[in-house]
C-alpha cells in the first residue's frame, strides 16, 4: 500500500500533497524546485545495509587540520596547528590529515616540523593530500620524506559537472589524469626513504559520479598500484557536497564495496560532507554499508556545512554502548581547543558538547530527571555498585553528563517554564533541603511568580534568597527568644509570654491557649550538612483552618520543631 503523505515516486512529476485526515490543504510554495533534479543512484534492491548495526567503531581519520582548515576564515598558523594536533593525539586519532604541503607553506613546514622533531608517536600515522598534478605530488613527496608512516592522499574530482565545467575533459581523459598522477605517486614511494609510505584514493564528489564511472576510475587506480597482502589501498568515497539522502549515499557505498575488485586489500573510507544536514546519518548508513573508516572534523567543522562531525559520530556509537575508541572524557577541553584553533564558536545546543545539551528548564523535564536520578542511585545503592558503573537510565538524559567530564549542576535551572521539582532539585543539591512533596508545590509558586515578573532565569542564589525570604524571616506577628528549662520566650502580637517548648506539639497546645487557631497537620525532619551540623524541620499546619508551612533550620532540634510551627504562625499573618 503506497503512503498517504507520499509527494513523488522516483518516476513520475511532483505532486502536491492532500493529506486526507487532518483536513488540511497545503499549497504549492511558488519556490523553483523545478531548478533542481534528485541524482539518480544505482539500483541496489538487495541492499544489505538497513537490517545491519554497528557493533564496532570505524577506523577514523581527523582531517581538521586540512579539510577543517582549508574552511577557516583564517587558516592556523602552525602553533595553532601544533595545539589541535596535540589535541587529537590525546583522544586518540590514530590517522590524521595534516594538511596540503603542496598549497602553502605553513602546511609543509608543519609537516616537517612534525617530522623533523620527531613528533609524531610510532602508532600514528600522518596523511597528506595533493592534486594530481606532478610539481604538486613532488613537493608532496618531499614534505613528507623520513615520515616513519605517511598516507599520500590523491583526489581529483570525476563527477560529470566538474568534468564539463572545471576541466572541461570526457571521462577518458580525466582517466589518464587520474592514472599518470597515481603512477608517479607509486614511483616516488618506492624510492621514499624513512618508513612506512601509504596511498589514499578519492574519487572527488563521488556522489554526484556515474557509479560505472567511480568503479572504474578506482579500478583503474588501483590497477597501477596494485594493492595487495602488506601494501593496501585505501579508497575513500566522498560526498563533497552532500546531495543525497543518506539512505542513498548507503546505497551508494553499498554498492562500490560489492563491486569493487581486491577488496580484501581496500580499507573502504567515507568521508561525508553535511550540506543536507544528515552527515552524520550518512556515515552511520555507510558503515552499516560496508565502509571501514570514516574521515571528518571535530564538531563538524569543514567547507560550507562542515565535514561529517567526529564528536556526535563517536558519541552517538557511545551511548549505544559501543567503545568509540577516541576518548571523549573531556569534552570540554575538546571543545575549548577546537574554537581556540578555529575561532568558531561551538553551538550551545551541539550534540553532547553544547553547554546547554545536558540542561532541563521544563518542569516535567526535570521533575522526571529528578525522579531518574534519585532511581539511579537507589538502584547503586542496593547492588552495591559505584554510581558511575550503574547501568544509565534517566529520562530526558541520553548519557551521564558526568561521562564526558560534566558535572550534575547545570543539568536542571530554573526559569518560568520550571515546576516544582527543578526548584526542589536546586535546593537539594545546592542546599541540602529536600521539601516535602506540599511544600514544593507552595514554595514553586513564589519561584514562578518572581520568574514572571523578572522574565529571568532563577539561579540557585536566588532561589536560596526566595526560600529564606519566605520561610526563615521573622514577621510581625510571632516572635521566638531563648529556650530555657524546657520553656521557649515567645513574643505573640506585642505580648511576651513563655510556653512549654518540647516538641512541636506541645508548643502548639501552648499557643492554642493563648488563642491561636494552629494544628500541627505534620513534621518532616532531616539533617542539614554544616558547620555547625544542622536539623532542618518542615511543619506542615493550619492556621484559622488554613493550610500554612513553616520551616526553621537550627542545631537543636527540638528549637527547630517549635520554631517551624512559629514560623507557620508568623507567615500566616503576612
Ligand atoms: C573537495 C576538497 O576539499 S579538495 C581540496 C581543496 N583544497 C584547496 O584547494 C586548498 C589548497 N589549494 C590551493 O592552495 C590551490 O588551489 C592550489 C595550490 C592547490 C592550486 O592553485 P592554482 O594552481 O593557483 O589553481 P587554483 O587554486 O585556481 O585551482 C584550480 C586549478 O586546479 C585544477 N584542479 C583542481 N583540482 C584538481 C585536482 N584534483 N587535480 C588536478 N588539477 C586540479 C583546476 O582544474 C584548475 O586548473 P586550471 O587553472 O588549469 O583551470
Ligand atoms: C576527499 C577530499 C578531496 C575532500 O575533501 C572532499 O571531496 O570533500
Ligand atoms: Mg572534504
Amino acid at each position: 500500500m503506497g503512503n498517504r503523505y507520499m509527494t513523488t515516486n522516483t518516476s513520475g512529476p511532483t505532486v502536491p500533497a492532500v493529506p486526507a485526515l487532518t483536513g488540511t490543504v497545503q499549497r504549492p510554495s511558488g519556490m523553483r524546485a523545478h531548478r533542481y533534479r534528485p541524482f539518480e543512484g544505482p539500483d541496489l534492491p538487495n541492499r544489505t545495509w538497513p537490517s545491519r548495526r554497528l557493533r564496532h567503531a570505524p577506523l577514523w581519520c581527523s582531517v581538521d587540520l586540512r579539510d577543517g582548515n582549508q574552511a577557516l576564515v583564517e587558516p592556523m598558523d602552525l602553533p595553532r596547528k601544533h595545539l589541535l594536533f596535540q589535541q587529537l593525539l590525546r583522544m586518540g586519532f590514530k590517522e590524521i590529515e595534516v594538511g596540503f604541503p603542496s598549497a602553502s607553506q605553513t602546511d609543509f613546514d608543519f609537516v616537517r616540523e612534525l617530522i623533523d622533531r620527531d613528533l609524531i608517536p610510532h602508532d600514528v600515522t600522518i596523511q597528506v593530500i595533493t592534486q594530481a598534478r606532478a610539481e604538486l605530488i613532488e613537493r608532496t613527496f618531499e614534505a613528507v620524506s623520513g615520515a616513519p608512516r605517511a598516507i599520500v592522499h590523491l583526489y581529483n574530482s570525476v563527477s560529470p559537472l566538474q568534468r564539463q565545467v572545471v576541466f572541461d575533459a570526457g571521462r577518458e581523459r580525466i582517466r589518464e589524469l587520474t592514472v599518470d598522477a597515481v603512477r608517479l605517486i607509486t614511483k616516488l614511494a618506492a624510492e621514499h626513504v624513512g618508513g612506512v609510505l601509504m596511498f589514499e584514493y578519492s574519487p572527488e564528489s563521488f556522489t554526484a559520479t556515474e557509479p560505472d564511472y567511480a568503479l572504474e576510475i578506482c579500478e583503474a587506480v588501483m590497477d597501477v598500484w596494485q594493492p595487495a597482502e602488506g601494501r593496501p589501498i585505501i579508497i575513500n568515497l566522498p560526498a563533497t557536497v552532500e546531495c543525497t539522502p543518506a539512505n542513498e549515499f548507503a546505497d551508494q557505498v553499498e554498492w562500490m564495496h560489492r563491486h569493487l575488485s581486491r577488496r580484501e586489500h581496500i580499507v573502504l573510507s567515507v568521508h561525508p560532507h553535511n550540506d543536507r544536514g544528515t552527515g552524520v546519518a550518512a556515515a552511520e548508513l555507510a558503515l552499516l554499508a560496508g565502509a571501514d573508516r570514516v574521515e571528518g572534523c571535530l564538531f563538524g567543522n569543514g567547507e560550507r556545512t562542515g565535514n561529517v562531525d567526529l564528536v556526535t559520530l563517536g558519541m552517538n556509537l557511545f551511548s549505544q554502548g559501543v567503545d568509540p575508541m577516541i576518548d571523549f572524557s573531556d569534552i570540554d577541553e575538546v571543545r575549548r581547543v577546537a574554537e581556540e584553533c578555529t575561532q568558531l564558536p561551538v553551538h550551545p545546543r551541539h550534540p553532547y558538547a553544547g553547554e546547554l545539551v545536558y540542561t532541563a528548564f521544563s518542569g516535567s523535564h526535570q521533575d522526571a530527571i529528578k525522579k531518574g536520578l534519585d532511581a539511579m542511585e537507589r538502584a547503586a545503592g542496593l547492588a552495591g555498585t559505584d554510581l558511575a558503573d550503574t547501568p544509565w537510565g534517566v529520562p530526558y538524559l541520553p548519557i551521564d553528563p558526568k561521562d564526558v567530564g560534566r558535572s550534575y549542576e547545570a543539568i536542571i535551572r530554573v526559569n518560568s517554564q520550571s515546576g516544582k521539582s527543578g526548584v526542589a532539585y536546586l535546593l537539594k543539591t545546592e542546599h541540602g533541603i529536600d521539601l516535602p512533596r506540599r511544600l514544593q508545590f507552595e514554595f514553586s509558586k513564589v519561584v514562578q511568580r518572581h520568574s514572571e515578573s523578572s522574565a529571568t532565569e532563577v539561579g540557585s542564589a536566588t532561589v536560596w534568597e526566595l526560600f529564606r525570604a519566605e520561610y526563615l524571616s521573622p514577621g510581625d506577628r510571632l516572635r521566638l527568644g531563648d529556650a530555657q528549662d524546657g520553656r521557649v520566650a515567645v513574643r505573640l502580637d506585642g505580648q511576651e509570654h513563655r510556653l512549654a517548648a518540647g516538641d512541636g506539639d506541645a508548643f502548639a497546645a501552648g499557643l492554642r491557649e493563648l488563642g491561636v487557631d494552629v494544628q500541627v497537620l505534620a513534621l518532616s525532619v532531616q539533617p542539614v550538612d554544616g558547620e555547625p551540623s544542622s536539623v532542618a524541620v518542615c511543619a506542615e499546619c493550619t492556621v484559622d483552618g488554613v493550610p500554612t508551612w513553616g520551616v526553621a533550620i537550627h542545631p537543636d532540634g527540638a528549637y527547630a520543631a517549635v520554631s517551624a510551627v512559629a514560623g507557620a504562625v508568623d507567615r500566616a499573618a503576612r
